[in-house]
C-alpha cells in the first residue's frame, strides 16, 4: 500500500474587480467575482513542499485585475482570456478552471434619463460562467443563479401516491414560486455571449410564464426544452430549482374565509424553508457528454 497524491488543483478565490469602461461621458461598468484553479503537475508542493511549479496564487489574483485593465467584455470571454493564459503559462500547467459570477447595474433614472455614471445593483440575480481549458480543449458553461419568478395561478398539483404521511391536499390552482439556478454547456466557443445570454434567459422567463404547470418538475423540462430548441449551440441545461411554497393562511379564526374566488384578497404565508428541492438536466441525446466542462462544479449545477 502506498500513500498518494490524487487530483487537485489550487488558485485565488473571489477576486473582485469592477472595471469602468470611461471612454466616453456614459460610463459603462462591469463587476465581476472571479476565481482561478490551475491543474497540472504540482506534486513536489504537496509531497516535499518544493514550489518551483507553484504560479502563485497571488500572481493569479493580480492577473485577473492586469487582464481587466484591456477590458472585460463578456464574463465567457475574459474566463477564456484567462483560462488559456494560465493553461499555457507553464509546461506543468495542463488546465485551468476560472469561475466568475457577474453582478448587474442598472443607471438610476433621474428625471426620466438614465444617468451617466450612476447605477443601482439589480437584486439577487448573479450572471455566472465557467471556463475550463484542459489542454487545447475550451469548454464554457454559462448561467445564472437566483433568478426568482412566481406565478400567482397556473399551477395544479395533483395526482400523486398517497401513503400512510401523505397529507398535501391535491390543487388544482396554487402560486409557483422559484429561485432558478441554471448553467448551459456550449458545444463550441464560436458564441455571442452577451446576445445569447439575453436570449435564454428571456426563454427561461417566457417558458416560465407561458408553461401551465402541473409540477415545478413539469415547468423545468419545459424551461430546458425551450432553451435547447432555441439554441442550436447548447448542448445540455442544467437546473436546480426550490420550490417556494406558498400555502393560504388559515383566516377562520378571525370569522374570515380565505377562497380564491372571494371578494377580498388571497392571503398566503410564504415559507422559506423546508423548500421542496428539484433538480434536472435536459440534454440532447445526439452530443457526447463533458465530465471536464463540469469537473470542480459543486452540487448538481
Ligand atoms: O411541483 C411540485 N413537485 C413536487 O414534487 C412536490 N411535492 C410537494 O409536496 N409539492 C410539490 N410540487
Amino acid at each position: 500500500m502506498a500513500i498518494v497524491l490524487g487530483p487537485n488543483q489550487y488558485g485565488k478565490a473571489e477576486v473582485r474587480v469592477v472595471a469602468v469602461d470611461r471612454s466616453t461621458p456614459r460610463h459603462a461598468l462591469v463587476d465581476l467575482n472571479v476565481s482561478s484553479a490551475l491543474r497540472g503537475d504540482f506534486a513536489a508542493a504537496h509531497t516535499a513542499g518544493d514550489n518551483a511549479h507553484v504560479l502563485t496564487t497571488d500572481a493569479q489574483k493580480n492577473t485577473v485585475f492586469a487582464f481587466a485593465r484591456d477590458g472585460i467584455g463578456s464574463p465567457e470571454e475574459f474566463g477564456i482570456r484567462l483560462a488559456r493564459h494560465f493553461a499555457g503559462s507553464y509546461a506543468w500547467v495542463s488546465g485551468a478552471r476560472v469561475a466568475i459570477e457577474s453582478y448587474g447595474w442598472d443607471r438610476i433614472t433621474v428625471g426620466g434619463a438614465p444617468h451617466d455614471h450612476a447605477f443601482s445593483r439589480n437584486g439577487g440575480e448573479v450572471r455566472t460562467a465557467v471556463v475550463t481549458v484542459d489542454g487545447d480543449d475550451v469548454h464554457v458553461l454559462a448561467g445564472l443563479t437566483d433568478l426568482v419568478v412566481l406565478k400567482s395561478t397556473g399551477s395544479e398539483f395533483w395526482g400523486f401516491p398517497r401513503d400512510r404521511y401523505t397529507t398535501l391536499p391535491e390543487t388544482d390552482d396554487r402560486i409557483l414560486a422559484t429561485a432558478v439556478t441554471a448553467r448551459w454547456r456550449y458545444t463550441g466557443t464560436d458564441v455571442d455571449w452577451n446576445g445569447t445570454y439575453d436570449s435564454i434567459r428571456t426563454t427561461l422567463l417566457e417558458t416560465f410564464a407561458g408553461t401551465h404547470s402541473l409540477a415545478l418538475q413539469q415547468t423545468l423540462y419545459a424551461m430546458g426544452e425551450a432553451v435547447l430548441e432555441r439554441h442550436a449551440d447548447v448542448a445540455e441545461v442544467r437546473f436546480s430549482m426550490p420550490n417556494k411554497h406558498h400555502f393560504l393562511q388559515d383566516l377562520s379564526a378571525f370569522g374570515l374565509d380565505n377562497a380564491l374566488d372571494g371578494p377580498g384578497a388571497v392571503v398566503y404565508h410564504a415559507d422559506d424553508r423546508p423548500y421542496g428541492l428539484i433538480e434536472g438536466t435536459v440534454l440532447r441525446d445526439d452530443v457526447p457528454a463533458s465530465p471536464a466542462a463540469w469537473l470542480g462544479t459543486p452540487g448538481f449545477c
